[in-house]
C-alpha cells in the first residue's frame, strides 16, 4: 500500500497517529474536520475536502475543508448528485473507482468545486469511501498547487476515511436516542429506506442490495410474486440514483402485441409500415439518460429480446424501418413474476438475455416471509388514505391490530393495501375496527399447518410489540406505557420474543 510512498516507515507512523486520534474523538461533529487536516498533513497537500451523500443518496455535502493549514467554515450548501458540472465527483462516486489526477493543466474535468485560488490547483485525487454498509457514503478529495503524483496516498487515505466514515455514522447513531424525538403520529411516520416501507430482516437485506445498485449503472432483475413492490423498487433505484432528473419509463411487455410493443419500444422510421406517416422517437430515446422499467420482462417476444440485448450490449437502437443504429445510454430495469431460468429451459426466453439481465438479480421478500411488517403497512396506507380523502388519520383500535397481526397475508402488499383502503373508507367514527376488515376468517387461523396455537399467539404478540415501539421510534418507556407494562416486562417479553433494537 506504501511502496510509492518516499518514506514509507515515517509516513505509516504518522498514518498510525492519525488513526489514533481519530478513534479517540468521543463526538461525531469534530470528526470530518479532523480527517480533512489529518489527509492534508498526511499528503502535504494545501487542500483536503470532504464530501458525504446523504441518507437517500441524492444529495452531496462538503461536508469539511482544510485549506492552508486552516479549517474553512461550514458550507451549508450542498449538491444534488446527479448534477452535471461537477463530473468528476459523479464519476467517482457512480463508478466507485478513486481518480487520480497528476496534471490538471492538461485536464479536460470541471474542477469548479475546488476552491478560487490564486495559485492554480495543479493535481489532485478523489477517494470513495464506503459506510458501513459497503456503499458509498462520501469522497475525500486532496489536492495541491503543485502538479504532483498522489497516486500512492490512494490506499491509506481511502483507509483512513472509510475509516472514519463509519466512525461518524456510529457517533451519530449513539447520539440519537438522546434526543429525545417527539412520538410520530401515524401520518408521519417514517418510511425505513429509499420510500419503502417495512424493517424486517428480509426488507433489511433488500435495501442494502439497493445501496449497491444505486450509483452503479448494472442492469437490475427484479424478481418476486406479483403485488410485492417490483415497480416501487424500480422507482426506487431510479428517484436516488444518479439519474433522478431524467425520465423514468414503465412499459409492460405482456400488455401489447409484439409489433407494437416493437415499435413502442424501438420507434420507426416514416413508411416503416402502413400507417407510419411520420418518424416517430421510441421509449429507449425518451428514456436517454434515464432509466426504462420492463415489467413482465418474461412475456416478451423472443425476437424482441434479441433487439434488446443488443441495447444492453452495444447500447445501440435501431428504429423500425431504418437502416441505421443511435446510441442510447438507459439504464434498463426489468421484472417478472415468473421464474426466467424455466422459461429458458422451455426455449421462451433467450439464455444470452437471461444472463445479461441476472446481473444484479433482487429477488423481492412476499408478504407471509415478513409479517413484522404488516402493521407498519397498514398504518402507512391508512395514513395514506385518510390524506387522499382529507381526513384526518383513523386511530387503531387495538382489537383491529391484534386482528391484523394474526390474519395470514399471502404473498401480496397489493392485497393489503386494498384492504386497508377499503376499511378507511368504510370507518365513520375515526377508529379502525376489525369488522371493517374484510378477512376471510380461515385465514386468520389457518396460518402455517406447523405452528402450534402458542406459537401462533407469540408472533402475533411479537407484531404488536414490533409495531408499538416502531411507533414510538424505539422508545422502549413510552412503548411500555403504550401498552400498560412495565417497562421491564415489557423487556423481558421483548427479549423472550428475540425483538432486539435492531429489528425496530
Ligand atoms: N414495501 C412497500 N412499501 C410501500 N408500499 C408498497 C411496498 N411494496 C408494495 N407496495 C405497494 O403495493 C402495491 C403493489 O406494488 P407494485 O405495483 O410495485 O408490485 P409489483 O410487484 O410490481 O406487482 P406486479 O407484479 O403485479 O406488477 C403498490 O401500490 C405499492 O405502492
Amino acid at each position: 500500500m506504501l511502496e510509492q510512498i518516499a518514506q514509507p516507515l515515517v509516513y505509516a507512523e504518522a498514518l498510525l497517529a492519525q488513526f489514533t486520534r481519530l478513534s479517540r474523538l468521543a463526538n461525531a461533529d469534530g470528526l470530518p474536520s479532523s480527517l480533512v487536516q489529518a489527509a492534508a498533513q498526511l499528503s502535504a497537500c494545501a487542500l483536503s475536502q470532504l464530501y458525504l451523500l446523504d441518507s437517500t443518496h441524492t444529495c452531496l455535502t462538503l461536508a469539511a475543508e482544510w485549506l492552508d493549514g486552516q479549517a474553512q467554515p461550514q458550507h451549508t450548501a450542498s449538491l444534488p448528485s446527479d448534477y452535471n458540472g461537477e463530473q468528476l465527483l459523479q464519476y467517482c462516486l457512480c463508478q466507485n473507482r478513486h481518480l487520480n489526477l497528476a496534471n490538471l493543466d492538461h485536464n479536460l474535468h470541471e474542477t469548479s468545486f475546488l476552491p478560487a485560488s490564486e495559485t492554480p490547483w495543479r493535481s489532485l485525487l478523489c477517494l470513495p469511501l464506503q459506510d458501513d454498509q459497503g456503499t458509498v457514503g462520501g469522497l475525500l478529495l486532496i489536492a495541491s498547487h503543485n502538479a504532483r503524483e498522489l497516486e500512492g496516498f490512494a490506499g491509506s487515505l481511502a483507509s483512513l476515511g472509510t475509516f472514519a466514515l463509519t466512525q461518524h455514522q456510529l457517533l451519530q447513531r449513539l447520539r440519537a436516542p438522546q434526543t429525545s424525538a417527539p412520538s410520530p403520529s401515524p401520518a408521519s411516520m417514517p418510511s425505513s429506506g429509499y420510500g419503502l416501507i417495512g424493517n424486517s430482516p428480509s426488507m433489511r437485506a433488500l435495501y442494502q442490495l439497493l445501496g449497491k445498485v444505486l450509483h452503479n449503472p448494472v442492469s437490475v432483475l427484479l424478481t418476486g410474486e406479483t403485488g410485492t413492490g417490483k415497480e416501487l423498487v424500480a422507482r426506487a433505484i431510479h428517484d436516488c440514483g444518479f439519474r433522478r432528473s431524467q425520465a423514468f419509463i414503465v412499459q409492460n411487455c405482456a400488455s401489447l402485441p409484439e409489433n407494437l410493443l416493437e415499435s413502442e419500444l424501438f420507434g420507426y422510421r416514416k413508411g416503416a409500415f402502413t400507417g407510419a406517416e411520420r418518424d416517430r422517437k421510441g421509449l429507449f430515446d425518451a428514456a436517454d439518460g434515464g432509466t426504462l422499467f420492463l415489467d413482465e420482462i418474461g412475456d416478451m417476444p423472443l425476437s424482441l429480446q434479441a433487439k434488446l440485448l443488443r441495447v444492453l450490449q452495444e447500447g445501440e437502437v435501431r428504429p423500425l424501418g431504418s437502416t441505421a443504429t443511435h446510441k442510447v445510454d438507459v439504464r434498463i430495469i426489468a421484472a417478472t413474476h415468473r421464474d426466467l431460468r424455466s422459461l429458458v429451459e422451455q426455449g421462451r426466453f433467450r439464455e444470452d438475455l437471461f444472463y445479461r439481465l441476472s446481473h444484479f438479480p433482487i429477488e423481492l421478500p412476499p408478504l407471509r416471509a415478513r409479517d413484522e411488517d404488516i402493521l407498519q403497512l397498514a398504518r402507512h396506507f391508512a395514513a395514506k388514505a385518510s390524506a387522499f380523502l382529507q381526513r384526518d388519520p383513523c386511530r387503531w383500535a387495538d382489537a383491529t391490530l391484534t386482528h391484523l397481526a394474526s390474519y395470514a397475508f399471502p404473498g401480496n402488499v397489493r392485497e393489503l393495501k386494498g384492504l386497508v383502503e377499503r376499511a378507511v373508507l368504510l370507518c365513520e367514527g375515526g377508529e379502525l375496527l376489525p369488522e371493517h376488515f374484510n378477512l376471510r376468517q380461515a385465514d386468520c387461523q389457518t396460518d402455517d399447518g406447523c405452528m402450534n396455537l402458542r406459537e401462533r399467539l407469540e408472533r402475533v404478540e411479537r407484531n404488536l410489540l414490533l409495531d408499538c415501539l416502531r411507533k414510538n421510534r424505539g422508545n422502549q418507556s413510552q412503548a411500555a406505557r403504550e401498552l400498560g407494562l412495565p417497562r421491564r416486562t415489557l423487556l423481558y417479553r421483548m427479549d423472550r420474543l428475540n425483538i432486539s433494537p435492531a429489528d425496530v
